[in-house]
């Protein structure tokens, strides 16, 4: 499925029906046929209705009758069956789009997107395309052949009845424009009210714990009682709106009846037509528009379901520049020329370094001042506005993912770690090492009994509760699966602060030792405590000075 976040949202529906063509014709061509099956009883009416009239027999109708019901309902069966199966099939793909799109986007646009917000459209806007293509697509075919096949039927027993029954859909159709206009932006801005709101209550969630602490009642979530007012009015004003829009539209189409069963009597009074046509004009003006009444609700699902479709486009991935494998060996970091800013304010401009192999470089300045901001346009999570980091001569905002997770790792305060054995979480790098390795540096990082002491040793289970260690332990980890990874470059940002003096000491002592020709970049408070530093630099009102060592 080739879904981009250029596309409008038309084109988007045609690809993803598309990748389930098969499934998508057998449902259109049985729902099709369903429709015109479902004359087939009514004229069966007509017929034994006349027959019993004239003296005859009307078995034969009544058993074609049976048959044409049977048929029908296998059609409808099947149009509903092979709907639904396009339909998850189509919301799957669309999920597995996503989730592969948002794996290669670039990891600074990544960052710039909410978790909350992207679980909303993977979830609950994927699931939203269930009814657009489960269902609305034979209502459609049903809602629009059903009233003309009648109506021609109508035709076929008095022309001029039928033209009686139409009169009030002109009507009907005017009101309903006039007092439905505007309704699609009504409808965005709604749809946007509710994402806003789900994504406060997330919010609100994630953040349950610290408010308990503080006693700080749901009423003070401002973002959530805001979202929440916004929603009340939103659908209060709706709700007039449409309710007043439904009553007169209901009320206009289903004045058919009232306007052909007087015109019928009168005409079965002059002879001109029979008591069986009378009966079969009844019933059939009775539900002439009834389908056509029903598309207006399925239209307005489809306007939900569609806003669906633009909010999963811009995750799809788009040509936002070419992405290049580098192999070469690293022979010198530098940033030239780099300026970043974030939000409206300018951290860095003209950021000008040079780091050889081997050389760790220590980066310290007042909180606030830049030192992650710095850091972060290398790693990757950052763009800079203008020149960046260079590997060699090329720069490294243009590496692909593998390329520059092969150059740099990196570690800050805030460690994750996923569902799997610690084994499995210290070797994400992929990187064939054996045990002896492993258990090497937790030697070396005075880990060793710790681990030696759980259950299983290495294939013990940690998950992303991070149970079974502490935030010291859990970050001389991390430092452990960034070293496992043997990349030339390692950035550490403030990935001791949970550390000891002692510990820091023997975590730095071990990274050094275990890869001496890499490049260590540093971010402490604590700097003084770091020791080997080839170079040190103060981050401080926008630049970066070179700090002389002694
Ligand atoms: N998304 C953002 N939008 C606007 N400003 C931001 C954003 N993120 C960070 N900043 C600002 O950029 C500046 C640099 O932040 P950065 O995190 O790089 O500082 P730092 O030196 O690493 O601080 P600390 O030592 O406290 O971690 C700060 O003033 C911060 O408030």
């Amino acid at each position: 499925m080739l879904l981009t976040k250029d596309m409008n949202r038309l084109a988007a529906f045609k690809v993803m029906l598309s990748s389930e063509k098969r499934r998508v014709w057998v449902s259109i061509c049985s729902a099709i046929l369903c429709s015109f099956v479902e004359i087939i009883p009514w004229l069966c009416l007509y017929f034994s209705l006349n027959a019993i009239y004239e003296g005859s027999s009307p078995y034969m109708y009544l058993a074609t009758m049976a048959i044409a019901l049977i048929v029908r309902y296998a059609l409808y069966t099947v149009a509903i069956w092979y709907a639904h199966l396009a339909a998850y099939h189509i919301i799957q793909k669309v999920r597995q789009h996503l989730v592969m799109a948002l794996a290669h986007m670039k990891i600074d646009k990544l960052r710039g997107l909410k978790r909350g917000d992207i679980e909303k459209r993977i979830t609950d806007d994927c699931q939203s395309l269930e009814p657009l293509i489960a269902h609305h697509g034979t209502d459609i075919i049903n809602g629009l052949l059903m009233p003309v096949i009648m109506t021609s039927f109508l035709f076929y027993i008095d022309w001029w009845l039928a033209i009686i029954a139409l009169v009030p859909l002109p009507l009907a159709l005017t009101a309903q424009f006039l007092m439905m206009r505007g309704f699609a932006d009504r409808q965005e801005k709604y749809t946007k009210i509710v994402s806003n709101m789900h994504q406060a209550q997330l919010e609100f969630l994630r953040s349950i714990g610290v408010m308990k602490l503080f006693a700080v009642d749901a009423n003070s979530y401002l973002e959530l009682s805001r979202t929440m007012r916004s929603h009340d009015k939103i659908v209060t004003t709706y709700t007039k709106q449409m309710v007043g829009a439904w009553v007169t539209f209901v009320t206009l189409a289903q004045i058919s009846l009232t306007l052909v069963v007087p015109v019928a009597i009168l005409l079965v009074e002059v002879g001109q037509l029979s008591l069986v046509d009378l009966v079969m004009v009844v019933c059939i003006s009775a539900g002439l528009l009834k389908p056509w009444l029903d598309l207006t609700q399925v239209f307005s699902q489809i306007q939900q379901s569609t806003v669906s479709i633009d909010r999963i486009l811009p995750l799809c991935s788009s040509n936002d520049g070419i992405s290049v494998m580098y192999e070469k060996p690293l022979q010198v970091l530098s940033c030239e020329n780099m300026a970043v800013s974030r939000g409206n304010y300018t951290v860095f401009e003209n950021v000008n370094l040079n780091i050889t192999p081997g050389q760790r470089v220590l980066i310290e300045g007042e909180s606030g001042s830049g030192k992650s901001t710095l850091l972060s346009t290398l790693s990757g999570a950052l763009s800079s506005d203008a020149g960046g980091w260079k590997i060699n001569d090329d720069f490294v905002h243009d590496f692909d993912d593998e390329s520059r997770s092969r150059y740099i790792a990196a570690v800050d305060q805030h460690v994750k770690f996923f569902t799997g054995t610690l084994k499995e979480n210290l070797l994400l790098s992929k990187r064939d090492v054996k045990d002896e390795e492993i258990w090497h540096l937790l030697d070396a990082f005075g880990l060793k009994q710790l681990v030696s002491d759980l259950p299983s040793k290495l294939s013990s289970d940690i998950g992303e509760t991070n149970r079974l260690f502490s935030g010291g332990e859990m970050q001389r980890l991390a430092i452990i699966r960034a070293a496992l990874a043997k990349t030339p470059i390692l950035i550490l940002d403030e990935a001791t602060a949970h550390l000891d003096q002692l510990n820091e000491q023997k975590a730095l002592a071990a990274l050094r030792e275990y890869s001496p020709n890499q490049i260590q970049l540093i971010i402490s408070h604590r700097y003084q405590q770091v020791k080997h530093v080839d170079a040190h630099f103060n981050v401080r009102s926008g630049s970066i000075h070179e700090v002389s060592l002694v």
